[in-house]
């Protein structure tokens, strides 16, 4: 590694951008894209230290508080968020010797202004690497880093064991899955071209149009995935389009579908037939499918600003399929997303679910008679997954014919809920 304190100033301004709003996967990728010039091992270091430091935030601010005569929250942002990569590095990155976390957060602190402070940092780091592990939690919502109306949500809805294999599935290292474009290549063409591009390809068992990939430095570095070979996708997200099996020739409309992972799917499963219409709500969502659809070069799906929440008249009664894949509060899939935990709150939740319920009333209207409508979310909060299709059975003419419901940590991949419902021929 050339320079780690660069690295680790990298770090710390991420930490700060994240701190004063800014969403954390964006902020990650516009930095790994700015600084391509770190090598594979810097990149990887940044990215552990930038997500852990985010993912763990809790636990390390109990650690801080423990030690510090100043509590975490009376901090300076720049200290507190150096003071929280230092102790991530001091517990979980066994590789990095605590006196180096300790005279390169001192350096840091001096680097940003903070010269007076540099006794503080010392202090409390030293203080902090000689008596971590003597410290445990018993509390779940610091322990697992969550907050505790989602540690009660979860404890409430599913029990206590499976509340706590849930929480745990956020610290747990996953390969990248991936679907592969069948339109354009074979599962094998694409296992050899991945691994020609230094990729480490696995099966993914019972999935034969995805793979698991590891050992690559960022996506776009990768022709294949320029060239539009696969997409990036998790095997929960694989089942919507899987659900709603369309036949050749389907007539299909994505109410919510940017960055349009499952309107692809559902495209090259028409292959080449029927129609694909991908909507979202802003010009800029319909940018990001658009860019997906022009990669894949798939001729049946087109992209179309449009709020679900408005009735077009135009589309009543002509859909085979009506994909909601609906916004939701996510809480399926924090492993991904290490931020959202703390963004996302109870008051939130709820407006979603009033969303949900206002789009679905809107967009089943465009389902023929024996159509089928598929709801879905990647959250396993069951006012906006099971509760919400209770509603929508008792209020609207459909049948239920399949629910999937797909628990982190206690099934294998990613939360995710699936209602695949049929319109009744006469209302
Ligand atoms: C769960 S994401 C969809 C993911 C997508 N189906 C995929 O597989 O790539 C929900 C999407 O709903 C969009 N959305 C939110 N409110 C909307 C509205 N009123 N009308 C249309 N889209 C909306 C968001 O912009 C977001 O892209």
């Amino acid at each position: 590694m050339t320079d780690q304190v660069n690295t680790r100033g990298l770090a710390l301004e991420f930490l700060l951008e994240v701190e004063k709003g800014a969403l954390s996967h964006v902020a990650l990728r516009g930095m790994l894209e700015r600084y391509q010039y770190l090598d594979k091992q810097e990149r990887a270091f940044l990215t552990r230290l930038c997500e852990g430091t985010l993912e763990r935030r809790l636990e390390l601010d109990a650690i801080i508080n423990h030690f510090s005569k100043v509590p975490v929250k009376k901090q300076k942002p720049v200290i507190r968020n150096l003071l929280r990569m230092s102790v991530y590095q001091l517990k979980y990155m066994d590789q990095v010797p605590d006196s180096a976390v300790c005279n390169e957060a001192v350096r840091l602190a001096q680097k940003k202004g903070f010269g007076t402070l540099k006794g503080f940092v010392n202090g409390v780091l030293r203080s902090i690497a000689r008596g971590i592990e003597e410290i445990s939690f018993d509390d779940l919502s610091i322990c697992y880093s969550t907050p505790q109306w989602i540690v009660d949500q979860w404890v409430e809805e599913y029990g206590k064991d499976k509340a706590v294999r849930m929480l745990a599935d956020q610290y747990v290292e996953k390969p990248v899955t991936i679907r592969i474009n069948e339109t354009k290549t074979t599962k094998q063409q694409l296992k050899a071209r991945l691994e020609s591009e230094g990729v480490t390809v696995q099966e993914v068992d019972g999935m034969d149009c995805a793979l698991a990939i590891s050992g690559f430095d960022y996506l776009r570095a990768l022709s294949s995935f320029r060239e539009g070979l696969f997409h990036v996708q998790d095997v929960s997200s694989m089942q919507v389009a899987l659900t709603a099996a369309p036949k050749e020739g389907d007539i299909c409309l994505d109410v919510c579908a940017a960055p349009g992972g499952k309107s692809l799917h559902l495209a090259e499963l028409l292959h080449g037939t029927g129609l694909v219409e991908a909507r979202d709500l802003t010009d800029y969502k319909v940018e990001l499918i658009q860019d997906n659809i022009d990669r894949s070069e798939l001729t049946n799906i087109r992209a179309v600003c449009h709020d679900a929440t408005v009735l077009d008249e135009s589309w009543i009664g002509k859909a085979d399929i009506v994909l909601a894949d609906l916004p939701c509060s996510g809480l399926g899939v924090l492993n991904k997303k290490n931020d959202l935990k703390y963004r996302m709150t109870p008051e939130q939740q709820q407006e979603l679910v009033e969303l949900q319920h206002r789009i679905l009333d809107i967009v089943w209207q465009y389902v023929k008679p024996g159509g089928k409508l598929i709801y879905s979310t990647c959250t396993v909060h069951k006012a906006e997954n099971v509760e919400t299709v209770d509603w929508f059975l008792k209020t609207h003419p459909f049948l239920l014919k399949k629910e999937i419901i797909m628990l982190p940590g206690v099934d294998k991949y990613d939360g995710f809920f699936i209602a695949g419902m049929e319109r009744k021929e006469h209302d």
